[in-house]
C-alpha cells in the first residue's frame, strides 16, 4: 500500500523540541474546549503528537507492533484508526493512556511526554482521557447511576458534584429514565452509551474509542457514532479506532491507516479503503 498522506504540512510539522513541559494538573487547561461548528482544521497546540514512534514487543523482537509513526492530532478534530488486524491499533490506544511505552521516538499528549512521565502522574493523565471499550466494561451490580457516579468518586467529586453531573450526562446520553436499572437489564446499545456517559461524565478534553460499535447491529452502531459525533461538536477531540467500513465511509472524517504497524495513510475526509 503507497502512503497516501493527504493532510496539510502544519498538520505534520512540529517537533516539540524545547517546549516547557506542563504539570499534569494543566492538561485540562491546555487543552481547550472549542466551539466547533462544523470540521476543524488542524490549529493550535496538539493534543496527540507521535514522533517517531516505534514499538517492539519482546515476544515478537523483529515485528514491531508501530514502526516510525509519525502524526499530529490537533484540539476538536474526530479521527478515524483504521486497519487489518493487527496493524497495530490497540498498540497505538494503549499507549496514548500510557498502558505501553515506545521502544522508540515520544508520545506527547497535550505537550506532555508520556515517555517520561513519572508513574504517579499516570493517573493525572487518564484523568483527562476517557476511554470507551467494545465490551463496555461496566461494574454488573452498579446501577446506570452508580456505574458513572463511581468515575467521579474514585477521583474524589464531592456528592454534589455527583448529584449535578451525572443525571446530567445521562439526559446527554438519552439513558435519563434508567437510572437505576444494572447493566443486564439494558440492550448492548444502551450499556455502550453508559459506558460512553462514564468516559465523559469528568468532561475530559479527549475521548479514546477502541472498537464502540464492534458487538452492536449497524442502526445501533449508527446511533452510537451520531452521540460521539454530537460530543466531538462540543470541543472534545474524539479518536476511534474501528473496523467498521460502513461507519468510517459515512462520516467522511480523518481516518489514519496503519498496515502491519506502518501508517499508510492520514486523510481528511477520508475512508475504510481496506479489501475486506
Ligand atoms: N502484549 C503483546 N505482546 C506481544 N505482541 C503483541 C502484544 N500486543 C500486541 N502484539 C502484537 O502487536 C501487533 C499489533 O497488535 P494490536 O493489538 O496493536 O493490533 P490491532 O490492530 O489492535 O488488532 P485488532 O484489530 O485485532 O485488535 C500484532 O502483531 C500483535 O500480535
Amino acid at each position: 500500500m503507497t502512503n497516501d498522506n493527504t493532510r496539510g504540512a502544519s498538520a505534520r510539522t512540529g517537533a516539540h523540541a524545547g517546549r516547557p513541559r506542563q504539570a499534569a494538573s494543566q492538561l485540562s487547561a491546555s487543552l481547550p474546549m472549542l466551539d466547533v461548528d462544523d470540521m476543524p482544521q488542524p490549529m493550535g497546540t496538539p493534543v496527540i503528537t507521535f514522533d517517531h514512534v516505534t514499538k517492539v514487543y519482546p515476544a515478537q523482537p523483529n515485528k514491531p507492533a508501530l514502526d516510525d509513526i509519525t502524526l499530529q492530532i490537533y484540539a476538536g478534530e474526530f479521527v478515524f484508526l483504521v486497519g487489518h488486524s493487527g496493524s497495530g491499533k490497540s498498540t497505538f490506544i494503549r499507549m496514548l493512556i500510557r498502558e505501553v511505552k515506545p521502544t522508540q521516538g515520544h508520545i506527547y499528549v497535550a505537550d506532555e511526554d508520556l515517555s517520561n512521565m513519572r508513574n504517579w502522574r499516570v493517573p493525572y493523565l487518564r484523568r483527562n482521557i476517557g476511554c470507551v471499550f467494545q465490551d463496555f466494561k461496566l461494574l454488573p451490580n452498579k446501577t446506570v447511576f452508580e456505574n458513572v457516579a463511581f468515575a467521579l468518586e474514585v477521583i474524589g467529586k464531592s456528592r454534589h458534584v455527583i448529584k449535578t453531573q451525572v443525571p446530567e450526562v445521562l439526559r446527554l446520553v438519552g439513558l435519563q429514565d434508567k437510572l437505576n436499572k444494572r447493566p443486564d437489564q439494558l440492550s448492548g446499545g444502551e450499556q455502550q452509551r453508559v459506558s460512553i456517559a462514564r468516559a465523559i461524565v469528568n468532561r475530559p478534553p479527549l475521548l479514546i474509542c477502541d472498537e464502540p460499535t464492534g458487538n452492536l447491529d449497524p442502526q445501533t452502531s449508527r446511533g452510537i457514532m451520531d452521540l460521539l459525533e454530537r460530543i466531538n461538536r462540543t470541543g472534545t477531540t474524539v479518536l476511534v479506532a474501528t473496523h467498521d467500513r460502513e461507519m468510517v465511509d459515512n462520516m467522511r472524517r480523518r481516518v489514519i491507516a496503519l498496515d502491519k504497524g506502518h501508517l499508510t495513510r492520514d486523510q481528511d475526509r477520508g475512508v475504510y479503503g481496506f479489501d475486506v
